[in-house]
């Protein structure tokens, strides 16, 4: 069976502007799954940006006021470490990618990390789409 190689956003998974959620409607697996639910269900394997394949994928967002504590989460989450005492307030909004096997499906998390403070609420609102 061939393996689909997904287009690659230039540079790094931290551009905001990459929305590997959409241009993928859901085939195959996905005939249980409602379009607008924001769940992706690739035909074939997907790879995702940091080399893995992946089954399905979920678009995940961090939300709550400033300093409450969602980068660090992520970080914790996505890398295993704590960022103590140090605080730099997100600007706008990050996201970071995970792949973890869940029941033999590799699952794709796409972890949007949004800034909590009041200015930003206008940019982070927009990415609030289909996301879980
Ligand atoms: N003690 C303790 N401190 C934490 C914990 N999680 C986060 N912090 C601290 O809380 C501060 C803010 O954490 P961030 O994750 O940057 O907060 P945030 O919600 O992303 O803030 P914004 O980016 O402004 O929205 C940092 O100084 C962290 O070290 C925790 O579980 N325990």
């Amino acid at each position: 069976m061939s393996r689909k190689k997904a287009v690659k956003s230039k540079g790094s998974s931290k551009s905001p502007k990459a929305s590997p959620s959409s241009g993928r409607t859901g085939k195959g697996l996905a005939a249980a799954a409602a379009p607008s639910s924001g769940l992706v269900y690739p035909s074939r394997p997907s790879i995702s940006n940091s080399g893995e394949f992946y089954d399905i994928a979920f678009k995940v967002m961090l939300v709550g006021d400033s300093g409450v504590g969602k980068t660090c989460l992520l970080v914790r989450f996505k890398d295993g470490a704590f960022l103590a005492g140090s605080f730099i307030s997100t600007v706008g909004i990050d996201f970071r990618n995970k792949v973890m096997t869940i029941d033999a499906v590799k699952v794709k998390l796409q972890i949007w990390d949004t800034a909590g403070q009041e200015r930003f609420r206008s940019v982070t609102h927009a990415y609030y789409r289909d996301a879980h």
